[in-house]
This record gives structure tokens, sequence and C-alpha cells, in this order.
């Protein structure tokens, strides 16, 4: 049987390019499409700075196209020039406070993006879909740790609901065609990187995730880091999250793409991807401070408005189903991402 073709979009993002490299490794041939408009391309290379890496890193090659997914014509010209056996589909917008800014575009990205994407699919057979989705669905827990059963669509930002409608697009769809496969993985706090610091998280402009954030205190890009409310109702007063390796995150969905490649099951299946542990911000300074040897400056804050207490998974779902579960613990989410930010100081941009 020869490999299968998956087409990833967003593939030249954080958790795309290492989910990339998985797959390359596992023989998977990609064929990946970005628009550019959060990867960075140093112009010199046909290749975004990320897919070149996992390149060199493979030893492995893949197809790129820089084409917008909301763009009709670019992304059925793909089907027509491959034949795609599976989709991961990665490419979104993905900032919460800005999401609330410019609601328009991120239903405009995100939304039309996927429905121009799922009907490419339809119209050249293609039905088996990996979905990238967030526990941001969930909105606020109601019970902890959160199930797949918990209720959602109670969420805060236009960013989240891009992801809950596009879950209830995805199960009309399935509903409505028997050949459609979707996984659609809810991701806890992905954080961390390839053990090879070649690889990693490079947001543009001020992170607006802790992780990234704390890695550029430590590598002195910034000066200080704010966090935001000590007086939440857990352990130390701050934010209690469910931090998931992205090594871990991107086996999972090697695991998903495995199932729908062997398995004839079809309909809409949501698993949860986390590691069912919860850390607050400061464990999370105090286990980066270890691994990379450096003081963290921190000033405590008022709440970020829109942010819960606590929120971690019950992933069991997905062990049963999925044969996987998240290997990796603080320790190496802290290690991998100080020995990409330090020699990457300036992420892909850095010499
Ligand atoms: N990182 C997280 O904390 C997190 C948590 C839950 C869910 N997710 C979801 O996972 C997916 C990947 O997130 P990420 O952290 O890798 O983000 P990212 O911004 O690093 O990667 C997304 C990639 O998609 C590309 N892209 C965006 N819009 C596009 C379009 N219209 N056409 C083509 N390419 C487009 C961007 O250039 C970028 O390379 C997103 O769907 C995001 O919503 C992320
Ligand atoms: O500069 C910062 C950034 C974050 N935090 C706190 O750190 C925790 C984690 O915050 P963050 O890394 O921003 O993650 P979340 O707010 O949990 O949201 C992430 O995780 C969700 C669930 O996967 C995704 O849907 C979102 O897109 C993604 O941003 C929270 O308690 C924040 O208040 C700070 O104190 N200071």
């Amino acid at each position: 049987m020869s490999p299968p073709n998956v087409l990833v979009t967003g593939g030249a993002g954080y958790i795309g390019s290492h989910t990339v490299l998985e797959m390359l490794n596992a023989g998977y041939n990609v064929i990946c499409i970005d628009n550019l408009s959060n990867a960075y391309s140093s112009g010199s290379s046909k290749l975004p700075e990320s897919l070149n890496r996992v390149q060199k890193l493979t030893g492995k090659t893949l197809i790129y196209y820089c084409i917008d997914i909301t763009d009709r014509d670019q992304v059925r010209s793909v089907f027509q020039e491959h034949k795609i056996d599976m989709v991961a589909h990665f490419a979104a917008l993905k900032a919460v406070g800005e999401s609330c800014r410019i609601p328009l575009q991120y239903y405009h990205n995100n939304m039309t993006g996927t429905n121009v994407l799922l009907e490419a699919m339809a119209d050249n057979n293609v039905f088996k879909f990996v979905y990238s989705s967030s526990a941001t669905v969930y909105g606020e827990p109601k019970f902890l740790p959160v199930t797949e059963e918990h209720p959602t669509g109670n969420c805060t930002s236009p960013y989240g609901k891009t992801k809950y409608f596009t879950e209830e697009i995805l199960k009309d769809l399935c509903k409505s065609d028997k050949r459609w496969a979707v996984m659609s993985l809810r991701y806890f706090n992905p954080v961390g990187a390839h053990p090879s610091g070649c690889i990693g998280e490079d947001p543009n402009g001020e992170p607006n995730n802790l992780m990234p954030f704390i890695a550029q205190v430590a590598v002195g890009r910034r000066d200080v880091l704010k966090i935001y409310g000590s007086d939440f109702p857990t352990k130390d007063g701050t934010g209690v999250r469910d931090y998931i390796h992205i090594v871990d995150l991107a086996e999972g969905h090697l695991r998903a793409l495995e199932k729908l490649r062997n398995v004839a099951e079809t309909g809409f299946f949501a698993y949860n991807l986390g590691t069912g542990v919860g850390y607050s911000v400061l464990e999370m300074v105090h286990a980066f401070e270890e691994a990379s040897n450096r003081k963290i400056n921190y000033e405590i804050t008022d709440r970020r408005s829109g942010d819960v207490a606590t929120c971690f998974a019950n992933a069991s779902l997905a062990e049963a189903s999925l044969g996987w579960k998240a290997k990796r613990g603080i320790i190496e989410m802290c290690a991998d991402t100080w020995r990409w930010q330090s020699n990457n100081p300036n992420g892909y941009a850095s010499k």
C-alpha cells in the first residue's frame, strides 16, 4: 500500500510544523499549504523557515504551496494537482484578544476558509479530516477534569466561537453524508518545542500566551512577565492549565490519522488532547527558572478578562480510542522550550 498523501493546512505554524515532522518520519507524503500570515519566510528559500528545518531534521522532502485557504480556486488547484487521501487542518487565526477587535476577519479566515476546504474535499471525494479544535469550546468549566461530554459553546471570544461553530458544521456534515470521518482534536495548552531545538513557537510581536512570554523574558527579549491575577481559587492564586508538550500533541495527530486510515468507522469524533494535570502560572515560572537557570522577573497584575481559574482535561477517551497518552512532563516542556529559545533568541529570523 503506497503511503497516504496528507494535505496539511497551516503546516508552517507552530503545531503544524511539529506535526509535519512526525508525519514525514512516519512515512506520510505531506503537501502543505500556508499563507505565511503567521509564519516566517526568509525570502531566499522556497519554503517557510520552519518547514526548511523540518526537511533538514527528517531528511525527507515535502511539497509546499503559499496559498490562502479562503481562495477557492487555489485550494481546488491543489486537489487537482495531487491525489489527496486525508486532510489535517491547522490553518487559523488564533489570538483571543485580537479576535475581539477584528471579529469579521476571524470569522472569514477560520470559518469561510474551513468551508472552502471542506467543499474542495467533498468535490474530490476526500472525506477524512482532522481538525484543530481547542479546550476553549468548553468555556468556563462546569466540572473538572473536563471530559468530551462537557457542554460546548459557551465561548467568550470570537476566536473560541469559530472553533465551536466549526465543530457544529462538522457534525452537520457527518450527519448529511455518511462518508465523512472527522476527528476534532481539542487541544489544551500546547507548549514546548522539538528536542532538537531547531523548531519551536515563534509568535509575531508580543506573545499572548504564557510559555513564549516566559521564554522571551528568560532570553532577555522582554523585561518582565505580567501574571494575570493571584486571587483565583487555586493552589497559589494563579491560573491553572493543562500544558501539553508539542511533540505529544503531534503524536496525537499521528494516532488520529492512523485510525482514519485503518478503521472504516465514519462520523464525528472529538478527543481531548491534554495530560490531565494542571499547573499554576507560578509553578510554570519556577519550573522554567530551573530548566533555564535564569531568573524570571514577574509582577502580579489584574486578571485578564475572560480567563478562567482552572482548566484541565480528562484525556482517557483519546487513550482508549486512539491509543494515545501524553508522555512528556513539565521538565521536558520547559527544557525543550529553553533549548529552542536560547538557540534562536529571535525565533526563525535568528541567524
Ligand atoms: N497554540 C495553541 O495554544 C492552540 C490551542 C488550541 C487550538 N489551536 C489551534 O491549532 C491550530 C494551529 O495553531 P498554532 O498554534 O500552530 O498557530 P500558528 O499561527 O502558529 O499556525 C497557524 C498557521 O496557519 C497559517 N494560516 C492562517 N490563516 C491561513 C489561511 N487563511 N490560509 C493559509 N494559511 C493560514 C498561518 O500562517 C500559520 O502558519 C489553529 O487552528 C489553532 O486555532 C492552537
Ligand atoms: O503573559 C501572560 C500570559 C498568560 N498568563 C496566564 O497563564 C495562563 C495560561 O494562559 P495562556 O497561555 O494565554 O493560555 P489560555 O488562556 O489557557 O489559552 C490558550 O489555550 C486555550 C485552550 O487550548 C486556547 O484555546 C487558546 O487559544 C490559547 O491561547 C492563564 O492563567 C493566564 O492568565 C499570564 O499570567 N501572563
